[in-house]
Protein backbone atom coordinates (compact mmCIF):
# COMPACT_ATOMS: atom_id res chain seq x y z
CA UNK A 1 0.00 0.00 0.00
CA UNK A 2 1.16 3.49 -1.14
CA UNK A 3 0.84 6.25 1.90
CA UNK A 4 -1.27 9.73 0.71
CA UNK A 5 2.79 11.41 0.58
CA UNK A 6 3.98 8.56 -1.65
CA UNK A 7 0.72 8.80 -3.93
CA UNK A 8 0.85 12.70 -4.05
CA UNK A 9 4.98 12.15 -4.95
CA UNK A 10 4.41 10.13 -7.65
CA UNK A 11 1.27 12.12 -9.22
CA UNK A 12 3.49 15.11 -9.08
CA UNK A 13 6.71 13.43 -10.73
CA UNK A 14 4.33 11.94 -13.17
CA UNK A 15 2.76 15.64 -13.86
CA UNK A 16 6.15 16.73 -14.58
CA UNK A 17 7.39 13.71 -16.65
CA UNK A 18 4.35 14.51 -18.95
CA UNK A 19 4.78 18.06 -18.95
CA UNK A 20 8.20 17.87 -19.86
CA UNK A 21 6.95 15.26 -22.45
CA UNK A 22 4.60 17.84 -23.84
CA UNK A 23 7.11 20.76 -23.83
CA UNK A 24 8.80 20.45 -27.31
CA UNK A 25 10.13 23.88 -28.77
CA UNK A 26 11.27 23.65 -32.36
CA UNK A 27 13.29 26.04 -34.13
CA UNK A 28 13.20 26.72 -37.75
CA UNK A 29 16.29 29.22 -39.24
CA UNK A 30 15.33 30.06 -42.74
CA UNK A 31 11.68 29.24 -42.37
CA UNK A 32 10.32 31.62 -45.02
CA UNK A 33 12.23 29.50 -47.96
CA UNK A 34 11.09 27.17 -50.30
CA UNK A 35 11.92 24.16 -47.73
CA UNK A 36 11.15 26.22 -44.71
CA UNK A 37 7.28 27.25 -45.31
CA UNK A 38 6.20 23.52 -45.44
CA UNK A 39 8.51 22.31 -43.19
CA UNK A 40 7.14 24.77 -40.87
CA UNK A 41 3.82 23.69 -41.72
CA UNK A 42 4.28 20.44 -41.24
CA UNK A 43 5.49 21.13 -38.05
CA UNK A 44 3.08 22.79 -37.13
CA UNK A 45 0.36 19.94 -37.88
CA UNK A 46 2.49 17.68 -35.40
CA UNK A 47 1.07 17.24 -32.34
CA UNK A 48 4.24 16.67 -30.00
CA UNK A 49 5.82 19.84 -31.31
CA UNK A 50 4.66 22.52 -28.68
CA UNK A 51 6.25 25.55 -30.03
CA UNK A 52 7.39 26.57 -32.99
CA UNK A 53 9.74 29.30 -33.09
CA UNK A 54 10.54 30.79 -36.98
CA UNK A 55 13.44 32.93 -38.17
CA UNK A 56 14.26 34.44 -41.43
CA UNK A 57 16.24 37.45 -42.48
CA UNK A 58 13.31 38.08 -44.33
CA UNK A 59 9.34 37.06 -43.62
CA UNK A 60 9.15 34.90 -40.86
CA UNK A 61 6.29 36.68 -38.81
CA UNK A 62 4.45 37.09 -42.22
CA UNK A 63 4.56 33.09 -42.62
CA UNK A 64 4.10 32.19 -38.71
CA UNK A 65 1.12 34.79 -38.49
CA UNK A 66 -0.27 32.69 -41.40
CA UNK A 67 0.62 28.81 -39.54
CA UNK A 68 -0.35 30.76 -36.84
CA UNK A 69 -3.80 30.03 -37.70
CA UNK A 70 -4.09 26.37 -38.41
CA UNK A 71 -6.31 24.53 -35.29
CA UNK A 72 -3.82 22.58 -33.81
CA UNK A 73 -2.43 23.40 -30.10
CA UNK A 74 1.35 24.55 -30.86
CA UNK A 75 2.31 28.29 -30.30
CA UNK A 76 3.50 29.61 -33.58
CA UNK A 77 5.99 32.45 -33.11
CA UNK A 78 8.01 34.23 -36.19
CA UNK A 79 10.90 36.61 -34.80
CA UNK A 80 12.38 39.45 -36.49
CA UNK A 81 15.60 39.41 -38.41
CA UNK A 82 17.88 40.67 -35.78
CA UNK A 83 20.20 39.37 -33.57
CA UNK A 84 18.00 39.55 -30.40
CA UNK A 85 15.46 38.18 -32.59
CA UNK A 86 17.95 35.25 -33.42
CA UNK A 87 18.37 34.93 -30.02
CA UNK A 88 14.62 34.30 -28.66
CA UNK A 89 14.44 32.32 -30.79
CA UNK A 90 16.87 29.68 -30.85
CA UNK A 91 16.32 29.84 -26.62
CA UNK A 92 15.00 27.28 -25.14
CA UNK A 93 14.85 24.60 -28.24
CA UNK A 94 14.59 21.14 -28.25
CA UNK A 95 15.23 20.84 -32.13
CA UNK A 96 16.69 23.56 -34.56
CA UNK A 97 16.42 22.64 -38.24
CA UNK A 98 18.80 24.71 -40.63
CA UNK A 99 17.53 24.77 -44.21
CA UNK A 100 18.96 28.55 -44.27
CA UNK A 101 21.19 29.07 -47.66
CA UNK A 102 20.73 29.31 -51.28
CA UNK A 103 19.66 26.50 -53.20
CA UNK A 104 21.30 25.00 -56.84
CA UNK A 105 20.75 26.36 -60.39
CA UNK A 106 20.88 23.49 -63.39
CA UNK A 107 24.36 22.68 -64.02
CA UNK A 108 25.46 23.41 -60.51
CA UNK A 109 27.05 21.09 -57.83
CA UNK A 110 26.14 21.22 -54.00
CA UNK A 111 29.97 22.13 -53.44
CA UNK A 112 29.29 24.87 -56.15
CA UNK A 113 26.58 26.23 -52.91
CA UNK A 114 29.65 26.38 -50.59
CA UNK A 115 31.24 29.85 -50.92
CA UNK A 116 27.28 31.26 -50.29
CA UNK A 117 26.01 28.91 -47.40
CA UNK A 118 29.35 28.08 -45.60
CA UNK A 119 29.67 31.26 -44.14
CA UNK A 120 25.29 31.48 -43.60
CA UNK A 121 25.62 28.12 -41.58
CA UNK A 122 28.90 29.35 -39.27
CA UNK A 123 26.82 31.96 -38.27
CA UNK A 124 23.47 30.63 -37.51
CA UNK A 125 25.52 27.69 -35.71
CA UNK A 126 27.48 30.51 -33.51
CA UNK A 127 24.06 31.68 -32.39
CA UNK A 128 22.58 28.18 -31.97
CA UNK A 129 25.78 26.99 -29.93
CA UNK A 130 25.77 30.61 -27.87
CA UNK A 131 21.41 30.20 -27.13
CA UNK A 132 21.15 26.54 -27.92
CA UNK A 133 23.72 24.65 -27.12
CA UNK A 134 22.29 21.61 -25.96
CA UNK A 135 19.89 21.23 -28.93
CA UNK A 136 19.17 18.77 -31.58
CA UNK A 137 20.91 20.65 -34.84
CA UNK A 138 19.77 19.16 -37.78
CA UNK A 139 21.48 21.11 -40.50
CA UNK A 140 19.14 20.87 -43.97
CA UNK A 141 21.68 23.42 -46.09
CA UNK A 142 23.85 21.83 -48.83
CA UNK A 143 26.35 21.14 -49.07
CA UNK A 144 25.53 19.00 -45.75
CA UNK A 145 28.56 17.48 -46.36
CA UNK A 146 30.63 20.59 -45.53
CA UNK A 147 27.59 22.15 -43.17
CA UNK A 148 27.81 19.60 -40.69
CA UNK A 149 31.54 19.86 -39.92
CA UNK A 150 31.19 23.43 -40.20
CA UNK A 151 28.51 23.22 -37.52
CA UNK A 152 30.63 21.18 -35.29
CA UNK A 153 34.25 23.16 -35.49
CA UNK A 154 31.78 26.07 -34.33
CA UNK A 155 30.45 24.01 -31.57
CA UNK A 156 33.95 22.64 -30.63
CA UNK A 157 35.43 26.38 -30.62
CA UNK A 158 32.68 27.57 -27.85
CA UNK A 159 33.62 24.66 -26.14
CA UNK A 160 30.00 23.26 -26.20
CA UNK A 161 30.28 20.42 -29.08
CA UNK A 162 28.12 17.40 -28.18
CA UNK A 163 28.20 14.84 -31.11
CA UNK A 164 25.46 12.79 -30.49
CA UNK A 165 23.21 16.50 -31.36
CA UNK A 166 24.32 17.00 -34.43
CA UNK A 167 22.65 16.12 -37.80
CA UNK A 168 23.63 16.48 -41.11
CA UNK A 169 19.50 15.36 -42.58
CA UNK A 170 20.29 12.42 -45.22
CA UNK A 171 16.21 11.64 -44.87
CA UNK A 172 15.69 12.23 -48.63
CA UNK A 173 18.08 9.77 -50.64
CA UNK A 174 16.20 7.11 -48.15
CA UNK A 175 12.96 8.48 -48.98
CA UNK A 176 13.79 8.51 -52.69
CA UNK A 177 15.27 5.22 -52.83
CA UNK A 178 12.06 3.75 -51.46
CA UNK A 179 10.26 5.52 -53.98
CA UNK A 180 12.00 5.02 -56.59
CA UNK A 181 12.54 1.00 -56.36
CA UNK A 182 8.93 1.17 -55.86
CA UNK A 183 8.40 2.17 -59.17
CA UNK A 184 10.62 -0.23 -61.06
CA UNK A 185 9.21 -3.24 -59.12
CA UNK A 186 6.00 -2.06 -58.60
CA UNK A 187 5.46 -2.15 -54.87
CA UNK A 188 4.10 0.05 -52.42
CA UNK A 189 6.82 2.63 -51.52
CA UNK A 190 6.07 2.80 -47.80
CA UNK A 191 6.77 -0.70 -47.68
CA UNK A 192 10.56 -0.62 -48.87
CA UNK A 193 13.57 0.48 -46.58
CA UNK A 194 16.52 0.95 -48.50
CA UNK A 195 19.53 1.80 -46.52
CA UNK A 196 21.67 4.61 -48.11
CA UNK A 197 24.71 5.26 -46.65
CA UNK A 198 27.88 7.60 -46.92
CA UNK A 199 27.02 11.46 -47.34
CA UNK A 200 24.98 13.59 -49.07
CA UNK A 201 25.95 14.42 -52.98
CA UNK A 202 26.21 13.00 -55.97
CA UNK A 203 28.63 9.65 -55.34
CA UNK A 204 28.99 10.08 -52.07
CA UNK A 205 25.33 8.67 -52.18
CA UNK A 206 25.99 5.05 -51.94
CA UNK A 207 22.39 2.91 -51.89
CA UNK A 208 22.84 -0.83 -50.79
CA UNK A 209 20.06 -2.67 -52.39
CA UNK A 210 21.46 -5.82 -51.64
CA UNK A 211 20.80 -5.47 -48.15
CA UNK A 212 16.88 -4.75 -49.06
CA UNK A 213 15.36 -7.72 -50.29
CA UNK A 214 15.15 -6.33 -53.15
CA UNK A 215 17.51 -7.07 -56.35
CA UNK A 216 18.32 -5.33 -59.78
CA UNK A 217 21.21 -6.50 -62.01
CA UNK A 218 23.46 -4.79 -64.62
CA UNK A 219 22.50 -2.07 -66.13
CA UNK A 220 19.03 -1.07 -64.28
CA UNK A 221 21.28 -1.54 -60.83
CA UNK A 222 23.05 1.31 -62.66
CA UNK A 223 20.41 3.33 -63.66
CA UNK A 224 18.98 3.14 -59.57
CA UNK A 225 21.90 3.77 -58.44
CA UNK A 226 22.25 6.94 -60.37
CA UNK A 227 19.42 7.96 -60.17
CA UNK A 228 19.38 7.62 -56.06
CA UNK A 229 22.56 9.46 -56.62
CA UNK A 230 21.28 12.32 -58.52
CA UNK A 231 17.64 12.72 -57.65
CA UNK A 232 17.99 15.78 -56.60
CA UNK A 233 19.48 16.79 -59.92
CA UNK A 234 16.06 15.77 -61.43
CA UNK A 235 14.36 17.99 -59.63
CA UNK A 236 16.97 20.98 -60.40
CA UNK A 237 16.17 20.41 -64.12
CA UNK A 238 12.92 20.68 -63.96
CA UNK A 239 12.23 23.22 -61.80
CA UNK A 240 14.92 25.49 -64.53
CA UNK A 241 16.13 27.92 -62.10
CA UNK A 242 13.44 28.30 -59.72
CA UNK A 243 15.39 26.26 -57.07
CA UNK A 244 15.56 22.52 -55.80
CA UNK A 245 14.06 20.00 -54.10
CA UNK A 246 11.89 22.35 -51.16
CA UNK A 247 8.27 19.95 -51.08
CA UNK A 248 9.84 16.70 -50.45
CA UNK A 249 12.62 17.75 -48.25
CA UNK A 250 10.49 19.13 -46.48
CA UNK A 251 8.53 15.84 -45.27
CA UNK A 252 11.69 14.08 -44.90
CA UNK A 253 13.13 16.95 -42.41
CA UNK A 254 9.54 16.79 -40.92
CA UNK A 255 9.79 12.96 -40.53
CA UNK A 256 13.57 13.41 -39.25
CA UNK A 257 12.63 15.83 -36.49
CA UNK A 258 8.96 13.41 -35.65
CA UNK A 259 11.53 10.76 -34.96
CA UNK A 260 14.15 12.14 -33.18
CA UNK A 261 10.80 13.77 -30.99
CA UNK A 262 9.33 10.18 -30.44
CA UNK A 263 12.76 8.99 -29.45
CA UNK A 264 13.15 11.73 -26.82
CA UNK A 265 9.92 10.85 -25.50
CA UNK A 266 11.31 7.06 -25.13
CA UNK A 267 9.70 5.47 -28.26
CA UNK A 268 12.32 2.20 -28.83
CA UNK A 269 13.76 1.70 -31.61
CA UNK A 270 13.59 4.62 -33.67
CA UNK A 271 16.09 4.38 -36.52
CA UNK A 272 17.05 7.34 -39.37
CA UNK A 273 19.95 7.30 -41.67
CA UNK A 274 22.00 10.53 -41.11
CA UNK A 275 25.16 11.96 -41.23
CA UNK A 276 26.96 12.50 -38.36
CA UNK A 277 29.93 12.54 -36.06
CA UNK A 278 30.97 8.48 -36.80
CA UNK A 279 33.51 6.10 -36.29
CA UNK A 280 32.94 4.12 -38.90
CA UNK A 281 36.00 5.35 -41.15
CA UNK A 282 37.47 7.35 -38.68
CA UNK A 283 40.64 5.15 -39.20
CA UNK A 284 40.36 6.24 -43.28
CA UNK A 285 40.46 10.30 -42.36
CA UNK A 286 36.27 10.49 -42.69
CA UNK A 287 35.74 11.71 -39.82
CA UNK A 288 31.54 12.34 -40.57
CA UNK A 289 29.99 9.11 -42.16
CA UNK A 290 25.70 9.17 -42.92
CA UNK A 291 24.51 5.41 -42.12
CA UNK A 292 22.06 4.28 -40.36
CA UNK A 293 21.49 5.46 -36.25
CA UNK A 294 19.61 4.80 -33.68
CA UNK A 295 18.19 7.76 -31.33
CA UNK A 296 17.43 8.61 -28.05
CA UNK A 297 16.71 10.89 -25.64
CA UNK A 298 20.50 12.06 -25.81
CA UNK A 299 20.58 12.53 -29.46
CA UNK A 300 22.59 9.31 -31.07
CA UNK A 301 22.34 6.64 -29.15
CA UNK A 302 24.18 3.96 -31.51
CA UNK A 303 24.89 4.59 -35.01
CA UNK A 304 24.65 1.19 -37.07
CA UNK A 305 27.91 -0.17 -38.95
CA UNK A 306 27.22 -0.24 -43.10
CA UNK A 307 26.96 -4.40 -42.45
CA UNK A 308 27.62 -7.12 -45.45
CA UNK A 309 27.77 -5.56 -48.77
CA UNK A 310 28.08 -6.57 -52.63
CA UNK A 311 32.12 -5.89 -54.94
CA UNK A 312 29.79 -3.60 -56.34
CA UNK A 313 28.29 -1.59 -53.39
CA UNK A 314 32.02 -1.91 -52.04
CA UNK A 315 33.25 -0.35 -54.89
CA UNK A 316 30.50 2.87 -54.79
CA UNK A 317 31.64 2.89 -50.53
CA UNK A 318 35.45 3.14 -51.86
CA UNK A 319 34.61 6.28 -54.16
CA UNK A 320 32.28 7.77 -51.65
CA UNK A 321 34.99 7.59 -48.95
CA UNK A 322 37.37 10.00 -51.00
CA UNK A 323 35.15 12.49 -51.96
CA UNK A 324 33.82 12.70 -48.62
CA UNK A 325 37.23 13.20 -47.04
CA UNK A 326 37.51 16.31 -49.62
CA UNK A 327 34.13 17.59 -48.51
CA UNK A 328 34.74 17.25 -44.70
CA UNK A 329 38.08 18.64 -45.08
CA UNK A 330 36.94 21.61 -46.62
CA UNK A 331 34.73 22.68 -43.97
CA UNK A 332 37.14 22.08 -41.33
CA UNK A 333 39.38 24.23 -43.27
CA UNK A 334 36.78 27.28 -43.71
CA UNK A 335 36.37 27.68 -39.98
CA UNK A 336 39.88 27.47 -39.10
CA UNK A 337 40.64 30.51 -41.67
CA UNK A 338 37.39 32.36 -41.31
CA UNK A 339 36.36 31.78 -37.43
N1 LIG B 1 19.66 18.15 -47.15
C1 LIG B 1 18.90 17.97 -48.21
O1 LIG B 1 18.53 16.83 -48.53
C2 LIG B 1 18.46 19.13 -49.03
C3 LIG B 1 19.02 20.36 -48.85
N2 LIG B 1 18.62 21.44 -49.58
C4 LIG B 1 19.29 22.72 -49.33
O2 LIG B 1 18.49 23.51 -48.45
C5 LIG B 1 18.82 24.91 -48.63
C6 LIG B 1 17.56 25.75 -48.73
O3 LIG B 1 16.86 25.46 -49.90
P1 LIG B 1 15.51 26.26 -50.28
O4 LIG B 1 14.62 26.35 -49.10
O5 LIG B 1 15.01 25.69 -51.53
O6 LIG B 1 16.11 27.71 -50.56
P2 LIG B 1 15.33 29.12 -50.53
O7 LIG B 1 16.23 30.13 -51.15
O8 LIG B 1 13.96 28.97 -51.06
O9 LIG B 1 15.20 29.42 -48.97
C7 LIG B 1 16.31 29.70 -48.18
C8 LIG B 1 15.84 30.63 -47.08
O10 LIG B 1 16.97 30.90 -46.23
C9 LIG B 1 16.88 32.25 -45.85
N3 LIG B 1 18.19 32.71 -45.38
C10 LIG B 1 19.28 33.06 -46.09
N4 LIG B 1 20.26 33.47 -45.25
C11 LIG B 1 19.77 33.35 -44.00
C12 LIG B 1 20.29 33.63 -42.71
N5 LIG B 1 21.53 34.10 -42.54
N6 LIG B 1 19.50 33.41 -41.65
C13 LIG B 1 18.24 32.95 -41.79
N7 LIG B 1 17.70 32.68 -42.99
C14 LIG B 1 18.44 32.88 -44.08
C15 LIG B 1 16.39 32.98 -47.09
O11 LIG B 1 15.86 34.25 -46.76
C16 LIG B 1 15.35 31.99 -47.60
O12 LIG B 1 14.07 32.29 -47.08
C17 LIG B 1 19.71 24.95 -49.87
O13 LIG B 1 21.05 25.08 -49.47
C18 LIG B 1 19.47 23.61 -50.53
O14 LIG B 1 20.55 23.20 -51.33
C19 LIG B 1 17.61 21.33 -50.48
C20 LIG B 1 16.99 20.12 -50.69
C21 LIG B 1 17.39 18.92 -50.02
O1 LIG C 1 19.84 18.72 -55.23
C1 LIG C 1 19.90 19.71 -54.49
O2 LIG C 1 20.65 20.67 -54.69
C2 LIG C 1 19.04 19.72 -53.27
C3 LIG C 1 19.25 18.47 -52.54
O3 LIG C 1 20.15 18.33 -51.75
C4 LIG C 1 18.41 17.34 -52.91
O4 LIG C 1 17.37 17.50 -53.56
O5 LIG C 1 18.78 16.21 -52.55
Amino acid sequence: MFSARQIFAQVQRRGFAASARQSSKVTVLGAAGGIGQPLSLLLKLNPRVTKLALYDIRLAPGVAADIGHINTQSEVRGYDATPSGLADALKGAEIVLIPAGVPRKPGMTRDDLFNTNASIVRDLAKAAADHAPEANILIIANPVNSTVPITAEVFKAKGVYNPKRLFGVTTLDVVRASRFISQIKNTDPANENITVVGGHSGATIVPLLSQSGQNLTGEQLDQYVHRVQFGGDEVVQAKDGAGSATLSMAMAGARFAESLLKAAQGQKNVIEPTFVDSPLYKDQGVEYFASNVELGPNGVEKIHPVGKITDHEQKLLDVCLKDLAGNINKGVKFVKENP
